[in-house]
């Protein structure tokens, strides 16, 4: 399948690169331009990233740019509920490629407790998110073959929770039978505020999954990406 088969809604821009390196570095050139532009206007500043394999290059080209990164805060849209030590914590890979080089003096905001369980160490993550101003400035997503798009799973019995919070949730925890790991995500709404948000995607299988997300685009809870689908969203590609 080829990106120009997609019948994304107007609005929706894909860039595609043959390596992922180069989408990486296309991609890390624009966050860095907005960033740079927000850090004009702004005190502070939000940089929300995903987990998973897809984003480890652009990581590494983010770790190098020239930004007030001081001012940054980085956080994750989602987490897995393991410490630092597990090889699936998303925190890990963060730490040890992104919040390197220039971008090690940017300040990281933390959605995991250790110690905790879950439903007990998600209140104290709400405050901390309490503190971060409203709309998040750049966000980076990835996406899952179920549709699934920070820990928003189609199979979590908790999703409504996730993509219509009650009483302003900013974070909801995840069960999904599919998944080994408890999550946690930033909910659908404040993922929605974001000033500038890219889909970050890589090979020919999520090229299959964005092309079924375009079909019944309004049902949300089979396919989460779905509400992310529309007019300022920018999709970063390769092979
Ligand atoms: O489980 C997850 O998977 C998606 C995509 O991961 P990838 O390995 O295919 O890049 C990721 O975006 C999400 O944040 C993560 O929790």
């Amino acid at each position: 399948m080829k990106t120009s088969e997609l019948a994304l809604p107007e609005g929706v821009e894909i860039l595609a690169s043959d390596t992922p390196e180069e989408s990486a570095e296309a991609l890390a050139e624009a966050v860095s331009a907005e960033l740079r532009q927000r850090l004009s206007r702004a005190d502070r500043v939000s940089l929300v990233v995903s987990g998973g394999s897809t984003p480890v290059p652009l990581f590494d080209a983010l770790s190098r740019a020239e930004l007030d990164w001081p001012r940054v805060t980085v956080l994750l849209a989602d987490e897995r509920w393991v410490p630092e030590s597990d090889p699936a914590s998303n925190t890990a890979l963060v730490k040890a490629r992104l919040l390197q080089n220039r971008a090690a003096a940017a300040q990281w905001l933390q959605l995991f407790v250790p110690g905790a369980a879950p439903r007990q160490g998600v209140s104290q993550i709400e405050s901390r998110l309490a503190e971060l101003e409203l709309p998040l400035d750049v966000l980076i997503l990835g996406l899952g073959s179920d549709g699934h798009t920070a820990s928003l799973f189609p199979d979590a019995p908790e999703l409504m929770q996730g993509l219509a919070p009650k009483d302003g949730q900013r974070v909801a925890i995840m069960t999904p039978p599919s998944q080994a790991q408890t999550r946690v995500t930033l909910t659908l709404p404040v993922l929605m505020s974001a000033r500038f948000t890219a889909l970050h995607v890589r090979g020919e299988e999520k090229l299959r999954t964005l092309a079924r997300a375009t079909v019944d685009p309004g049902n949300w809870e089979a396919m989460p990406i779905r509400a992310l689908l529309r007019p300022g969203l920018n999709i970063y590609w390769s092979r």
